[in-house]
């Protein structure tokens, strides 16, 4: 028998991370080939961007997708996240050549406000949001605290990409199958701050670390080249990141709704004080996921080097915070 539709809001669909993005929600890539998706559709109340939504729509028709059981056009989060059971909140201004994300905060910050109120008000108890809009962790914040009859937990960032982009260059450095590298983590803020953390990480069972024993590559070449990536996108394609950032978010989902086996994953959270992080933080971590609930993985030694790192992307984070208690 086939399930019954669930509903996927998508913010900012008519921009370029939702055109990477839902075609491959609706072919059933995110929740799964039985799953069918009604997409609820947000865009700004700008008749320019309302047209180009219509036309995103109109090629979503025209795939047939099986899946698709349904499609709305908005202009307003009260009706785009009725009864939602996943928010992907894209919809946010990227940032442009020699901007830093957190430059973001105050064009940004106000959307996560009137959208958390929203999701508060209208969606389903249990819906699942990702915030991808930058600075994402802060959005997903401010959309968490805009959102107090919601589970906390509800509320995730995006730092999937930074997680992709680790096993990308750790794979690179090591001649390693990307897919035989388990146990990454990433710390921290969706920023040059956060903490790529091979630490932990093997292929087959063999450390990673061994394999690497370079400490000046780690420090000087890897961390650098993983912060630095989405500003090293910009300034290749004068554009940010669209296709693997849609690519992220939808590992993030997936995995999220449909379990990772045992593996970990790196996923923006609101800490209860892991790690020392203080209470409601969204900090990225390492996790696990199964039965549609993540679960941070705990008990890992943190060393001098990561405890240094991990302060530094923490005193950033609540940099950001303090930046925006006033809409709070
Ligand atoms: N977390 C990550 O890893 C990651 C990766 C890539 C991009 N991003 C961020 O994602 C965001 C979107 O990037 P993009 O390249 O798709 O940008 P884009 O400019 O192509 O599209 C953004 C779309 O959002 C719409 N929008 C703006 N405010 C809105 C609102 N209040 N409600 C609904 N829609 C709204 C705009 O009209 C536009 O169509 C940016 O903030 C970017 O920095 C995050
Ligand atoms: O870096 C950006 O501004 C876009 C995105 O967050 C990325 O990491 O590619």
């Amino acid at each position: 028998m086939m399930k019954k539709p669930v509903r996927v809001a998508v913010t900012g669909a008519a921009g370029q991370i939702g055109y990477a993005l839902l075609f491959r929600i609706a072919s059933g890539e995110m929740l799964g080939k039985d799953q069918p998706v009604i997409l609820q559709l947000l865009e700004i109340p700008d008749e320019k961007a309302q047209k180009a939504l219509k036309g995103v729509m109109m090629e979503l028709e025209d795939c047939a997708f099986p899946l698709l059981a349904g499609m709305e056009a908005h202009s307003d989060a009260m009706t785009a996240f009725k009864d939602t059971d996943y928010a992907l909140l894209v919809g946010a201004r990227p940032r442009g050549p020699g901007m830093e994300r957190a430059d973001l905060l105050a064009a940004n910050a106000q959307i996560f406000t009137a959208q958390g109120k929203a999701l508060n008000a209208v969606a389903s108890r249990n819906v699942k949001v990702l915030v991808v809009g930058n600075p994402a962790n802060t959005n997903a914040y401010i959309a968490m605290k805009s959102a107090p009859d919601l589970p906390r937990k509800n509320f995730t960032a995006m730092l999937r990409l930074d997680h992709n982009r680790a096993l990308s260059q750790i794979a690179a450095k090591t001649g390693k199958p990307v897919a035989s590298i388990k146990q990454m983590a990433v710390w921290g803020n969706h920023s040059p701050t956060m903490y790529a953390d091979y630490r932990f990480a093997t292929v087959e069972g063999a450390p990673v670390k061994d394999m690497i024993n370079d400490q000046v590559w780690n420090k000087d070449v890897f961390l650098p080249t993983v912060g630095k990536r989405g500003a090293a996108i910009i300034e290749a394609r004068g554009l940010s990141s669209a296709a693997s950032a849609a690519n992220a978010a939808i590992d993030h989902m997936r995995d999220w709704a449909l379990g990772t086996n045992g593996a970990w994953v790196t996923m923006g959270v609101p800490s209860n004080g892991e790690y020392g992080i203080p209470k409601d933080v969204m900090f990225g971590y390492p996790v696990t996921c199964e039965g549609g609930e993540y679960k941070i993985v705990e008990g890992l030694p943190i060393d001098e080097f990561s405890q240094e790192c991990i302060n530094k992307t923490l005193a950033e984070l609540q940099g950001e915070q303090d930046g925006v208690k006033h809409l709070l």
